[in-house]
């Protein structure tokens, strides 16, 4: 069973490692991936580099042997579609290893506009992450995939949708970038070890 959380992570914060964390603790994962992208898909473009990205995601779960960062968007050029990531996953674990995709309420909201969604499924389970301030989308299109059983994701590849309330955080990239723009100090929103890396490369302060 691998757990993926994929992001732009520009920065990682709390919520991302919360969520992460918490996925890992009620499915039992210990091989829990956070991907970052290197070209994220309908958004606006991240202000640090992919390496920056990367070696604050690194210095963030140093301490946590069941979080993994996880280069392999980084290393492949062009849009960093999910369908894609899944099937290298696809590929080297074979068909029958759980594969547990994991993402927030803001981002399943906007499931059905992703590069091939319709076949996402049959490459991996979905675990849909409740996040403040959004809701889930008005159209139940997923409802005949819900699941309530976490062992139908632990005995089965993919096909399912999870939804699993995690702790609220309202943290958001977005507003620590605010913060440091502004002069002022995200300390408590993130890892200290990603504020000092931020502060020595003098990040986002323009
Ligand atoms: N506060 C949060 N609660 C729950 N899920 C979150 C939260 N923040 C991010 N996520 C989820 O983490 C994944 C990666 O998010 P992302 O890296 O875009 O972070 P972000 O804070 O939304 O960034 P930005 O503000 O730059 O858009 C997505 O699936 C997203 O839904
Ligand atoms: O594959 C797609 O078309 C696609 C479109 C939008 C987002 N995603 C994925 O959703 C995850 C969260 O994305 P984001 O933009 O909130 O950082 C990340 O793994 C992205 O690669 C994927």
């Amino acid at each position: 069973m691998i757990g993926i959380l994929g992001g732009t992570f520009d920065p990682i914060h709390h919520a991302h490692l919360r969520t992460a964390l918490e996925v890992a603790e009620h499915f039992g994962i210990t091989d829990m991936r956070l991907i970052p992208g290197n070209v994220p898909p309908h958004r606006p473009q991240p202000l640090a580099t992919p390496a920056q990205r990367f070696a604050m995601l690194q210095a963030a779960i140093a301490a946590e042997p069941r979080l993994h960062a996880d280069d392999r968007e980084l290393r492949r050029a062009g849009q960093s579609y999910s369908f894609d990531t899944l099937q290298t996953f696809r590929a080297e674990s074979g068909d029958e290893c759980p594969l547990l995709f994991t993402l927030g309420f803001d981002a399943f909201q906007h499931f059905q506009r992703w590069h091939r969604w319709d076949e996402i499924l049959t490459l991996t389970h979905l675990v849909v992450v409740q996040r403040p301030a959004y809701s889930l989308p008005p159209n139940a299109w997923y409802e005949p995939y819900l699941s309530t059983n976490p062992d139908d994701l632990r005995t089965t590849p993919a096909g399912r949708i999870y939804l699993l309330p995690v702790t609220a955080l309202d943290i958001s990239a977005t507003q620590v970038r605010g913060l440091l723009k502004q002069g002022k100090n995200p300390r408590y929103l993130l890892p200290d070890s990603v504020l000092d890396y931020i502060q020595r490369h003098q990040l986002y302060c323009e």
